[in-house]
């Protein structure tokens, strides 16, 4: 195996260019043969097999940088800089992580998660090696998809102006998650089939280049001047026109030429495009026929790519999507909007039925959200649909866009709470905090499946900003029978005893119950209520709780700064009621990637810690 000679960075230097085909098949079956067992990020890795080593071959690591925007494709990179044997834990607990992180390699020079970033992250470690008057490389990698990111856009506004070397390689697979969507797809899509003028350029290049002693000066002038020869034939040359040197499109498959293009770009005075093709999924053939199935992928067989097991109930994902599509029968004002991720939040099935209500933008969370402001503004419902650590991005937008006109826009936020393998980027552990502290919002998470349901049709019929928060995964079906209908800022007495109060909120309500049967077990007297609304509190319960009872925990699966445990604490000393608080809430530093379970217990959040320190506080 020539996989079995990739031991440290540059050790792919010393395999000789006849023998990469085969290394970059063995580290696809390598990739096909972990992630089949581990899970992860398959389409894209496998699509940046050869470009990746192209990379390694014309760069040196770890002094030159290589920055991977949003870094789920950064697997090979991984391999080539001695990480293989990290594949059997990848993603996992205390494991190796699924994305590049300046913890675990000095070949990772920025930890990445979320999208279009690495344009910024480059220019600044080109600006930075450049006033220390240091001399590495710099090369962004970043995708089609991740380029439908505002973020992107500024950084390559800025770059524009540079007068040294940094490359920007445009990974462009046609795919974001799903289809890429918008205008610069489109664009891309233009270049990529305008072979006529790849034809042309290189065959006038070549005809003036056999020019004896004008023609190579000519060309020479033609490659300074901005005004590229590329313009003569495609109008509007986008990232020339900006002042950005653009080289492409390359197949990214074809190593000697991607090397080829890529050691072209290190002449370059300034920012420098290099457009490379590949094919998401490329080499495995289900990933190749459903590269969104294979974007992230739990365990499969490699046979047929099935997965090797699959949760039977639905999650709160899927419940999202069936009340969506009934909305979308109901209630024509109802349109939805996502951010490139329509397969994530399940609102594949809306824009299947209603394409003319749904909105993908692209991965362009802050647009999203003003976009949805223009909707609501335009007489409609948006249900802005983003996972809760996407949506820290627009957080300037949902305060001045969206609460400041007091606009009714639903946010629908999926993944809140610790999300598992995708680590620290992903965890939605901020937004009760960043919401609940916003003039006009209203922020509800729901205990179970119907009351997500509830909760959807609530903050519909609801007129202003409302946000409903839900977990990843399983959604919750005990407690069925608690069904009161939804008041607002009004919780939920589950039992009613004295004593201890378990108030908890969303997810945290399933794991209530099995604190307070530990407590019943021990003899304690233990109420609970559901808090449905982390804003506004049910200042109400409160007050008669603390007549009959000693202590309140709050439960939240959010950071305590800012949360709802803190909105708890504060209601009571302001009404200084007599009674004591104790509030369970994620600690004040970012979660690691690993199994949901094995998280809560790390953090203390699981049934039993919980119930240790109630023990302990009651002792007291
Ligand atoms: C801010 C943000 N929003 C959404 C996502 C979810 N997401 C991860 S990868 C991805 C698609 C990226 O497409 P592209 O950059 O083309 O990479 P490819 O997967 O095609 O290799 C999306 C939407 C994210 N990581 N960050
Ligand atoms: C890399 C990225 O941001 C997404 O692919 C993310 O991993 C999806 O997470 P879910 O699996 O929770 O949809
Ligand atoms: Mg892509």
């Amino acid at each position: 195996m020539i996989l079995d000679k990739i031991n440290q960075p540059n050790d792919i230097k010393k395999i000789p260019l006849e023998e990469f085909p085969q290394l970059a098949s063995e580290i696809r079956q390598f990739l096909i043969e972990s992630l089949s067992k581990t899970g992860g990020h398959l389409a894209s890795n496998l699509g940046v097999v050869e470009l990746t080593m192209a990379l390694h071959n014309v760069m040196d690591l770890p002094t030159d940088k290589i920055i991977w925007d949003v870094g789920h494709q950064s697997y090979t990179h991984k391999i080539l800089t001695g990480r293989k044997d990290g594949f059997e834990n990848l993603r996992k607990y205390q494991g190796m992580s699924g994305f590049p992180k300046r913890c675990e390699s000095q070949c990772d020079s920025f930890d990445t998660g979320h999208s279009s970033t690495s344009v910024s992250a480059g220019l600044g470690y080109v600006a930075g090696r450049d006033l220390k008057g240091e001399n590495y490389r710099v090369v962004s990698v970043i995708g089609d998809g991740a380029l439908t990111g505002g973020m992107a856009y500024e950084a390559l506004n800025n770059a524009s102006e540079l007068k040294t070397n940094f490359i920007i390689v445009l990974n462009d697979n046609k795919m974001s998650i799903s289809e890429n969507v918008g205008g610069i797809s489109q664009y891309l899509g233009n270049i990529r089939t305008a072979e006529a003028y790849t034809g042309l350029k290189m065959s006038v290049t070549k005809s003036l280049n056999k020019m004896p002693s004008v023609g190579p000066a000519i060309v020479k002038k033609i490659h300074k001047t901005k005004s590229s020869i590329k313009q003569l034939f495609i109008p509007g040359m986008f990232f020339e026109d900006m002042g950005i040197t653009y080289l492409g499109p390359v197949n990214g498959h074809d190593i000697r030429q991607t090397m080829r293009v890529l050691n072209e770009a290190k002449k370059v005075e300034g920012a420098v495009i290099v457009h490379v093709l590949t094919e998401k999924g490329k080499g495995y053939e289900p990933a190749m026929r459903h590269p969104a199935r294979f974007h992230g992928t739990t365990p499969f067989d490699i046979t047929n790519g099935i997965p090797t097991s699959s949760g039977n109930k639905a999650s709160y994902t899927d419940i999202f999507s069936t009340v969506m599509r009934k909305f979308g029968d109901r209630n024509p004002d109802v349109v939805a909007v996502t951010a490139a991720m329509p397969d994530g939040t399940g609102l594949k099935r809306f824009r299947n039925m209603f394409p003319d209500r749904f909105f993908d933008v692209g991965i362009a969370e802050q647009h999203a959200v003003t976009f949805a402001a223009g909707l609501a503004l335009g007489g409609l419902i948006p249900v802005v649909a983003i996972y809760s650590s996407f949506l820290q991005r627009a957080f300037d937008q949902v305060i001045h866009d969206v609460c400041m006109q007091n606009l009714h826009v639903v946010f629908a936020i999926d993944r809140a709470g610790l999300v598992g393998s995708d680590g620290e980027t992903h965890q939605g552990c901020f937004d009760l905090s960043y919401l609940s502290l916003i003039p006009n919002m209203t922020v509800m998470a729901p205990k179970n499946k119907w009351e997500l349901s509830d909760m959807l049709k609530y903050a519909v019929a609801y007129d202003g900003p409302i946000a409903i928060r839900y977990p990843r995964g399983e959604a919750y079906d005990g407690l069925e029978e608690y069904r009161e209908e939804i008041r607002c800022g009004k919780g939920e007495w589950i039992y009613r005893e004295s004593g201890i109060l378990l108030l908890a909120a969303g997810s945290m309500v399933k794991t209530a119950v099995k604190i307070r049967e530990m407590l019943k077990e021990k003899g304690y007297r233990v109420s609970l209520v559901n808090a449905r609304f982390v804003k506004p509190i049910d200042t109400e319960i409160i007050c008669e709780a603390a007549k009959d009872h000693g202590l309140i925990v709050t439960l939240e699966e959010n950071v305590k700064s800012g949360g709802f445990g803190e909105h708890v604490a504060d209601c009571v000393s302001t009404r200084k009621l007599p009674v004591k608080v104790m509030i369970r809430a994620l600690p004040d530093r970012f979660v690691e990637q690993g199994n949901v379970g094995m998280l809560h217990q790390e953090v203390g959040l699981d049934p039993e810690a919980v119930c240790q320190s109630i023990l302990e506080e009651e002792a007291i």
